[in-house]
């Protein structure tokens, strides 16, 4: 079966429409229209510094640096309560409203002079966190029915994928709260089915529920939108027990502990104590110059075979039958089966030969299978093809999407198993880098040797050093620099990545190689800048393309765009009103005075300007909060031919 059909259509049929609560409410409606997702762009003041407007005393959007987030509510023990039978189900409606109660997951006192009277219906807000830099404003989108993750099928992985595409824009980060049970096969399958991903994405849940005293809820939950706000790791990751893991890594180990999950072949991505410490040069980028989109046709003729001693052959074969396109074939310690049976290899064969595709796992939760022993020999013989050190869970659901790739004749398929996509396997013993060769030497001379300290002095040069070589336009040291460890994805004290300074430079070749490289078009510096807003200010215009094509977009409100917009109409600047353009801006967006590049244009004489904007109105006549249009301004500004060019563009006054 499809997932959702074999095209890529916006609804998951089979699947209800997600109630999403705050769609009701005209306080969030406000929140999304007035930003239209973008987060604010102007300078801020340094968190949590929270500046009033001297009228009704609300807060003022641009003083406060904040994050938002979509959190997905799909079900599980998070938001349970016993029932009538006295055992856990989820109860709709629950969660979001008891949330709003909670004086550490909500702060309602910035809600209410951020949003205004009505904040019971406004978005969430996580209080202030010290150490971190943005206010997380979150949306909960509750699914309905909310199910125990047992419950749950491909058609839900679709829908939840589906859900991040369409909002993917108006958020920093998505949180998706999940039943355990399953959470690792959706996380491993959102991993592959999320392609380019470039924001973070958080799936987390509970084992008690979060309207008990005693729950691990709260603190997943907290975690978990505070490191989606605040972090940019472009991977599909769980948190659970204090440790942010990559999800195609994990597997769920205890039916009771809080510490239910493991990542037994890959060490957490981030570590949460006293503070939050992640590991940058663990996170799987993505490296191609490619725009974020979704897979959602997942092939269900999946399944996972665990070998047993004296497995019996109807078994065997019921198992590989038609229609089944893909096994993963879970065999004994470094993926070894009973070789001195013939039957089972002459199944195995027969189900190759029919265009079964079929992956090799070890039952072990820790290592990889490799030939090391005759009984593994003999499935590479057959054209198995090897898992490495791949999850069970993320080896099913890699079947399942790679399956679902009709566009990929079987040899792809079959190669695209054995490689690496998602950070999923490890494939090769990674050689061994001179890593911290360079930091090591500064750090003899300054006689430091813990590794702690190591790490602070590598994050410490490192950034400097890559910003220097790109300064420099000098490749081949950024090149050396990662030999020698260094994280391309760092950010100096602005924290600005080297990926800014090449955009601000404007050298093609090296945002090129940062993007190769996955370093993030979507990080924020001190002053919210994205590298894409550093092209545009230099008009660079084919890095602009560049950026888009990986997935970059203008962040900051829109009438603050149509701001800059106007800045650039009253300079005659028509190539900065193309890097506008080309960035995604709309050329007809007014500023807060109601003013467009077409008014200014007109006032200030520019009919090259005024010629290329025009067809970008739906009007030439709207006029401004003045009551003024383009022509008003024309003859104010005393240019005779611009107003014979408006006139003829139906611009009246
Ligand atoms: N802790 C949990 O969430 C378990 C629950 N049965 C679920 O997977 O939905």
């Amino acid at each position: 079966m499809s997932a959702n059909g074999d095209s890529a259509p916006t609804t998951v049929p089979g699947a209800t429409k997600p109630i999403d609560i705050q769609v009701r409410v005209p306080t969030h409606e406000r929140l999304m229209s007035i930003d239209k997702g973008m987060a604010p762009s102007s300078p801020t003041l340094p968190s949590p510094t929270i500046r009033r407007n001297k009228s009704d005393g609300k807060l003022m959007a641009q003083d406060i640096k904040e994050a938002r987030v979509r959190v997905i509510y799909t079900g599980g023990t998070i938001g349970m309560m016993r029932n009538e039978r006295n055992v856990l189900a989820p109860i709709p409606n629950a969660l979001v409203r008891s949330i709003r109660k909670y004086p550490n997951i909500h702060d309602e006192e910035y809600a209410l002079r951020r949003f205004g009277a009505s904040a019971s219906m406004a978005p969430l807000v996580l209080p202030f966190v010290q150490g971190m830099d943005r206010r997380v404003l979150y949306q909960v989108t509750e699914y309905t029915p909310l199910l125990d993750s047992s419950n749950m099928t491909m058609h839900d992985w679709a829908r939840i994928a589906n859900d991040i595409q369409q909002s993917y824009e108006f958020f920093d980060g998505f949180v998706v709260l999940h039943g355990t049970d399953t959470l690792s096969y959706t996380a491993s399958a959102l991993s592959f089915m999320l392609e380019n991903l470039g924001k973070t994405v958080i799936i987390t849940g509970s084992q008690i529920p979060i309207f008990e005293t005693r729950t691990d809820g709260k603190d997943n939950f907290t975690s978990a939108l505070i490191i989606a706000g605040n972090y940019v790791i472009p991977e599909v990751c769980i948190f659970f027990g204090h440790k942010l893991m990559r999800g195609n890594r994990t597997v769920k180990v205890s039916s009771n502990s809080l510490d239910a999950f493991d990542s037994p072949n890959v060490p957490p991505l981030a570590r949460i104590g006293i503070d939050v410490n992640v590991d940058y040069r663990l996170i799987f980028r993505p490296c191609s110059i490619e725009r974020f989109c979704v897979h959602l046709n997942l092939d269900e003729n999946v399944g996972l075979l665990r070998i047993f001693p004296s497995i019996s052959l109807s078994t065997f074969r019921a198992f590989l039958a038609p229609p089944i396109r893909g096994v993963v074939l879970q065999s004994f310690g470094s993926g070894n089966i009973p070789s001195n049976r013939r039957d089972l290899i002459e199944e195995l064969q027969a189900a190759a030969d029919r265009g079964v595709i079929i992956i090799n796992c070890t039952q072990c939760p820790n290592g990889s299978v490799a030939e090391i022993y005759d009984t593994g020999k003999v499935l590479c013989d057959l054209g198995v093809i090897p898992g490495y050190d791949m999850t069970p869970e993320a080896a099913l659901s890699k079947l399942a999407y790679v399956i679902g790739k009709e566009e990929w004749s079987l040899d792809v398929k079959k190669q695209m198993m054995q490689s690496n996509l998602r950070g999923e396997l490890t494939s090769v013993t990674a050689p061994k880098m001179e890593d911290y060769d360079l930091v090591d030497a500064v750090a003899r001379s300054l006689h430091l040797s813990s590794p702690q300290e190591l790490d602070q002095l590598g994050a410490t040069l490192f950034p400097a050093m890559i910003n220097g070589a790109v300064a420099e336009g000098d490749l081949k040291k950024i090149n050396n620099l990662k030999a020698y460890g260094a994280d391309l994805s760092g950010t100096n004290h602005d924290q600005r990545t080297a990926l800014h300074l090449a955009c601000q430079l404007g050298n093609v070749e090296i945002v090129k190689y940062l993007l190769h490289n996955g370093v993030s078009v979507h990080v924020r510096d001190r002053y919210d800048r994205t590298p894409l807003l550093e092209a545009v200010s230099t008009d660079s215009h084919e890095i602009i393309q560049l950026l888009i094509n990986c997935g970059a977009h203008l962040t900051g409100s829109s009438r603050a765009v149509g701001e800059q917009l106007c800045a650039a109409a009253a300079r005659g600047s028509l190539t900065r009103l193309k890097s506008y353009q080309y960035a995604g801006a709309d050329l007809s967006q007014p500023d807060p005075s109601g003013r467009t590049v077409l008014h200014v244009a007109a006032l200030h004489g520019f009919p090259e300007v005024v010629e290329y904007v025009l067809p970008y109105f739906e009007s030439a006549s709207e006029k401004d909060l003045l009551g003024l249009s383009a022509l008003n301004y024309a003859e104010r500004g005393g240019h005779a031919a611009l107003v014979d060019l408006l006139k003829a563009a139906g611009c009246e006054a």
